[in-house]
């Protein structure tokens, strides 16, 4: 993880308390506040940082919606949120690699608090992974635990500086005949680490785990529905702003741009473009997908299963638009969480989406869901491990255990198998994943064609090839993998 290395300002400590205060907080959490945050000589970046993985662990959440919760909306300096975000994404990407380090420094580690952990998790994400001057490094770890529990700052002190001993040994092995010292070096499980290895190769899952501890890149999707593209780059150019045409390998994506920096959708004229709908943001490879599962020919009806929030289906029908010069008029979507069709709805009005219904039910048993109905196209958006998208979701790796992946694999050909059930002859059965695993995606394809449902399938080619398959490379898109079905 050497290139979370920085040499941000924002690690300084202030004198005096952040302009505007900390991230708001319900009173709840106050009372879990940082106690001396007001006179606190611990930088606030580190403060906003310990608040949000405290949140993260206690609220089994996802980091990147703490992060945008409590620090993109706070009103740290901007370098003061680059620091805390770098914080929080390292502590909780690394989180297991951490415990074991901070573990091996304390003499009873099951004594440790949860919070105090929380602070000595980031102080040694500090010294191990981001290379600071172990003193500055030591003392803002000790200054964090001193915040939540005054009385531990001692403890604290001796852990970090025993950290900084253990950093010079780190990953504890060699990596090139250790896997577990291969897994610490990339702050990855063991188990998971292996599984790569197996799956992708040593060198493209080095490359993988290299990827996944770097920042993601920022694409954004044009609208095809509302606007085009001319007017989209108009908007960017007038505002001053770096955007140009992504692709992936050789592989152009209609409608998506790759942002050259983040911050520019703050900028008002291109934050209107987004809440006008025009613009969108999503990965590139989610984007490569939603071109891919299209047929050829319009489908008189398609039907999306695991629909969530929307994001595909704005895609899809953008690429409808680019395809067939309009959306596609019987368009139905099918996820198993109502709150997640609510926001869908929204989300598509948002974006004059076509959606002719919006189902919430079960899709392990669709004919309870939509009845005898046949769609000219289905399209399977599948819950997965989702290990292609770990840049966004740091804290996946560490959530995943070992058996998680065979049983996705199960949920996701009986996904296949009843979709297969629902579509019309001569009609097309698209599937997709956010991850790399092969019993999860080509696995998953062969149980399926070799199964009675898919008896009557084969696989369709896109684009020359039998599947889409991106990877997760430093700067690329995230990794996914889709598949189109003909029902013969
Ligand atoms: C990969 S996510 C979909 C992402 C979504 N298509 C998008 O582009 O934002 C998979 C979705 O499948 C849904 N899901 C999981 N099991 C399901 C089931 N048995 N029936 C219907 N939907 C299910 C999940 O709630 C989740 O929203």
């Amino acid at each position: 993880m050497a290139d979370h290395r920085d040499a941000s300002r924002a690690d300084a400590p202030r004198a005096s308390r952040p302009r505007g205060g900390r991230p708001s907080k319900s009173p709840q959490d106050a009372q879990r506040a940082p106690r001396s945050a007001m006179h606190s000589k611990v930088s606030p970046a580190r403060l906003a940082a310990l608040e949000a993985v405290r949140l993260v662990r206690e609220r089994d959440a996802f980091a990147q919606d703490i992060i945008a919760k409590r620090i993109d909306s706070s009103d740290l300096e901007p370098e003061d949120r680059a620091f805390a975000t770098k914080l929080v994404l390292g502590a909780v990407s690394a989180q297991g690699t951490l415990d074991e380090i901070v573990d091996r420094a304390l003499r009873s580690p099951s004594d440790v608090q949860p919070d105090v952990r929380d602070a000595l998790r980031l102080g040694a994400y500090e010294i191990v992974f981001l290379d600071k001057s172990p003193h500055a490094a030591v003392d803002q770890g000790v200054e964090l635990v001193r915040s939540i529990a005054p009385r531990a700052a001692g403890l604290a002190n001796a852990v970090l500086r025993k950290i900084v001993m253990l950093k010079a040994s780190f990953p504890f092995g060699d990596p090139a005949r250790d896997s577990e010292a291969l897994a610490r070096l990339h702050a990855f499980p063991a188990w998971l680490t292996r599984r790569l290895v197996a799956d992708l190769g040593l060198e493209d899952a080095l490359a993988f785990m290299r990827a996944s501890n770097q920042p993601a890149p920022l694409f954004v999707a044009v609208n095809a529905v509302k606007t085009c593209d001319e007017d989209v780059l108009a908007v960017f150019e007038k505002a001053g702003e770096g955007i140009e045409p992504a692709s992936i390998g050789e592989v152009s994506v209609p409608g998506c741009y790759l942002v050259s920096d983040g911050r520019s959708l703050l900028v008002p004229e291109l934050r209107r473009l987004l809440a006008q709908g025009r613009l969108l943001v999503s990965d590139a490879a989610s984007q490569l997908v939603a071109s891919s599962v299209l047929p050829e020919i319009k489908p008189g009806s398609f039907l999306e299963i695991g629909a969530g929030r929307a994001t595909k289906t704005i895609l899809l029908q953008s690429d409808a638009c680019r395809t067939y010069g309009a959306q596609i008029e019987r368009y139905a979507t099918l996820d198993n969480h109502e709150f997640k069709t609510r926001i869908l709805l929204d989300r598509v009005a948002q974006y004059d989406v076509r959606v002719s219904e919006a189902l919430t039910g079960n899709a392990l048993n669709l004919g309870a869901v939509v009845g005898e109905r046949l769609f000219d196209a289905v399209f399977v958006d599948a819950p997965c491990s989702g290990l292609g998208t770990l840049r966004r979701h740091p804290e996946i790796r560490w959530r995943l255990k070992p058996e998680s992946i065979a049983s996705f694999a199960r949920t996701q050909l009986a996904l296949l198998e009843e979709a297969a059930g629902h579509v019309a002859r001569g009609g097309i059965l698209a599937y997709a994943t956010c991850t790399v695993t092969n019993e999860e995606n080509s696995g998953v394809v062969q149980s399926f064609l070799s199964s009675e449902a898919g008896a009557r399938f084969k696989l369709v080619p896109i684009a020359g090839r039998s599947c889409v398959a991106t990877r997760l490379l430093a700067g690329s898109s995230d990794a996914h993998f889709a598949v189109r079905f003909i029902r013969t």
